[in-house]
């Protein structure tokens, strides 16, 4: 088994059988070995910071005088700031997580730059649709792809072939002269999306120490947040220039993308690849550079053994999708990283993001320019709850931050759905039948309530308002086909021109329970952006074993981005057949199932080695809602004799 084979190159402390204190000094080369099990405060406020952890070598033994005890502790702990988390590992996360952040702002700018776009180059809702579309499919097969390459060239030559993607795409954007060169930067965006996102978590997780990989990993799906963020904000301020503002809110990109590339230009290969591909003295080079001034000699045997045992384990020749397949534990491992994807999307985050703007114009907000800004608060909101996610990810353990988060998610969205369910039973009546002019020969004057009108993509609802209670004169109007920001007739078909009090509602109703809608918006973000956000791309990026990484996430990826483009194609479909209240009942539904799936298939693998984590897929699937008590595993890292020494609570053998 390759994890136990491992376990010998490293000495494993075990922590829950220390009772004492140990305090371990060897004359070997003058180097000193501090050992002790963490004090209970240590454990839990462990977080696995490296502060935390040196602080857990703080006590020493009453045989040992005070003095210096205390000079050993302050050097011990100097010593092992420094060591345990070297800067350059934040320089190599920021500079990878530029790609989290073009996820981000790329597919998050198209929505702000399409209201602008649509006029400019009168694009029909067909264009509009392939448009925005075109980006998430092309992602959902590169990420694929992305799968082949990161095997046969590295990580970094694919994250800066991604970059490369993403400023020429940004270039072809913002120069475009009709719809059909757009499409094409869209779609070269979409490769550049597709590559990224699957690569950049592999990077990172590679790269990190154990005890910091989580969250720098999650710091990737806070880069995605914060484009997102930037995306909207960047939509609200162009939005004032209705001549090629889009050109400005599509190519900006070009930065971040320009910047990664020039970046990744001096970054190294991550030294797993390395090892794998027998390039061994640079990747010895690249470790030692990433650790700081560690002896990497430990984590270096470690990884190549691990390797060369998980080589043996996998079963063989063949395609590595083929071996991953009839390998249990690699079958299981994807199976969880791809359900997860699955269920962060089912769960109806960008459905949920898109239609922010429309919630919001339910509570009232007609304003569309404000209604853009305000949207600008969700994307907010969304990155400031990721943040969350980045603190309590490696406090709480992957597990429990996904399970509270998929089982709030679930209940904000049954909030959602009852808000837009006393919406609809209490929707405004059509009060006012406008007789139609000859040509129209619409379906819309059938309707008796505005909630099936607004349901009826070709119908709005026109009526108006006195600021307190809705006045009888209201009809429902077929929309005008070039802009659905207006009527094709009648009192609502000229936004610019329309009376005081008269509004136009298309895709909603005015209703007074938006507060609770508002509120679901609310508390849904809250419940989904630590956990069900980042986890599923933190996840993927530590289950696979080395053989399998990249496929593995490859895979993961391209489900995420398939049921992605899945999930928002069919939302407003979804909601002609089930209703609002009716898609959102089924979103949560979606989660629930989430959970179950979650509770009995998802090991924790916090703290736990990139090498160690295959043995949590041994066991038959979804039994881990009954081994809980894996979860208090802690592990630590000190410094001894130079070395990387690993803390687990299961091998004392070795203490002494
Ligand atoms: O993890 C990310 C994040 O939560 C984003 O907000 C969302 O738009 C993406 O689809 C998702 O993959």
């Amino acid at each position: 088994m390759s994890r136990k084979q491992v376990d010998h190159d490293y000495n494993l402390r075990s922590m829950s059988n220390l009772m004492g204190e140990r305090w371990k000094k060897v004359n070997d080369g003058g180097e000193r070995s501090l050992i002790k099990a963490p004090s209970s405060a240590s454990i839990s406020s462990q977080g696995a910071s490296s502060s935390s952890a040196a602080a857990s070598t703080a006590a020493a033994p009453a045989s040992t005088s005070s003095t210096s005890t205390g000079d050993l502790e302050r050097a011990a702990r100097k010593q092992f700031q420094q060591d345990v988390t070297p800067g350059f590992v934040y320089v190599l996360a920021v500079f990878s997580a530029l790609g989290g952040f073009l996820f981000g702002y790329d597919t998050g700018v198209i929505s702000g730059a399409m209201l602008l776009l649509k006029r400019e180059l009168d694009l029909s809702p067909l264009w509009q649709e392939v448009l925005i579309s075109s980006t998430v499919a092309a992602a959902a097969l590169s990420a694929l792809l992305g799968g082949f390459l990161n095997g046969l060239f590295g990580r970094r030559v694919c994250i800066l072939l991604a970059s490369f993607f993403f400023t020429v795409g940004g270039i072809v954007l913002s120069t475009a002269p009709g719809k059909e060169v757009l499409l094409a930067g869209r779609l070269v965006v979409g490769v550049g999306l597709g590559i990224a996102s699957m690569t950049v978590p592999v990077y990172i997780a590679e790269a990190s120490p154990p005890h910091l990989r989580g969250q720098l990993v999650t710091v990737n799906t806070l880069f995605i947040t914060g484009g997102q963020f930037t995306a909207s904000l960047i939509d609200g301020a162009f939005s004032y220039l209705r001549h090629d503002g889009w050109r400005y809110m599509l190519g900006l990109s070009v930065l971040p993308a320009l910047l990664q590339f020039l970046g990744f230009l001096f970054l190294p290969e991550s030294p797993r690849w390395l090892i794998q591909r027998g390039l061994t003295q640079k990747a010895r080079r690249v470790l030692s550079q990433i650790r700081g001034n560690q002896n990497i000699d430990e984590e270096y045997d470690s990884i190549k053994n691990s390797i060369e045992e998980e080589e043996k384990d996998s079963g063989g020749d063949g395609p590595v999708i083929w071996r991953m397949l009839t390998y249990p534990p690699t079958r299981r491992a994807l199976l969880v990283g791809c359900s997860l994807q699955m269920f962060q999307q089912l769960s109806g985050i960008n459905t949920v993001m898109y239609y922010s703007a429309t919630i919001l114009q339910m509570s009232g907000v007609r304003d569309d320019r404000l209604a853009i800004w305000l949207a600008g608060l969700t994307t907010l909101t969304n990155f400031l709850f990721t943040l969350l996610g980045v603190w309590l990810v490696e406090r709480v353990g992957r597990r429990k931050l996904t399970l509270g988060s998929i089982i709030g998610t679930c209940l904000s969205l049954s909030l959602l759905a009852i808000g837009f369910l006393l919406s609809a039973q209490h929707s405004p009546p059509v009060t006012f039948h406008p007789l139609e002019p000859s040509i129209a020969n619409s379906t819309c004057s059938k309707y008796q309530l505005c909630e099936p009108c607004m349901l009826d993509p070709g119908c709005g609802f026109c009526y108006r308002d006195n600021g307190s209670a809705l006045l009888t004169s209201s009809s429902c109007v077929p929309v005008n086909k070039a802009s659905t920001e207006q009527a094709a007739w009648g009192r609502c078909s000229n936004s610019s021109q329309m009376k005081e009090h008269t509004y136009w509602a298309y895709n909603y109703c005015p209703t007074s329970y938006s507060w609770l809608v508002l509120l679901g918006l609310v508390f849904y973000l809250a419940a989904f952006a630590p956990g069900m956000g980042p986890m599923p791309w933190t996840i993927n990026s530590e289950i696979y074993p080395l053989w399998a990484r990249s496929t593995g996430n490859a895979c993961a990826a391209g489900v995420n981005w398939t049921f992605n483009v899945l999930v928002s194609l069919t939302f407003l479909h979804l909601a002609q057949y089930l209703t609002y209240y009716g898609a959102f009942f089924l979103y949560s539904s979606l989660a629930l199932l989430g959970f179950i799936f979650i509770y009995g298939c998802l090991p924790e693998t916090k703290a736990r080695r990139l090498e160690e984590i295959e043995a949590l897929f041994e066991n038959q699937l979804c039994s881990c809602g009954v081994s809980d008590s894996d979860e208090g595993r802690q592990v630590e890292y000190i410094r001894v004799k130079g070395s990387n020494y690993h803390l687990s609570d299961n091998d004392a053998s070795d203490v002494d």
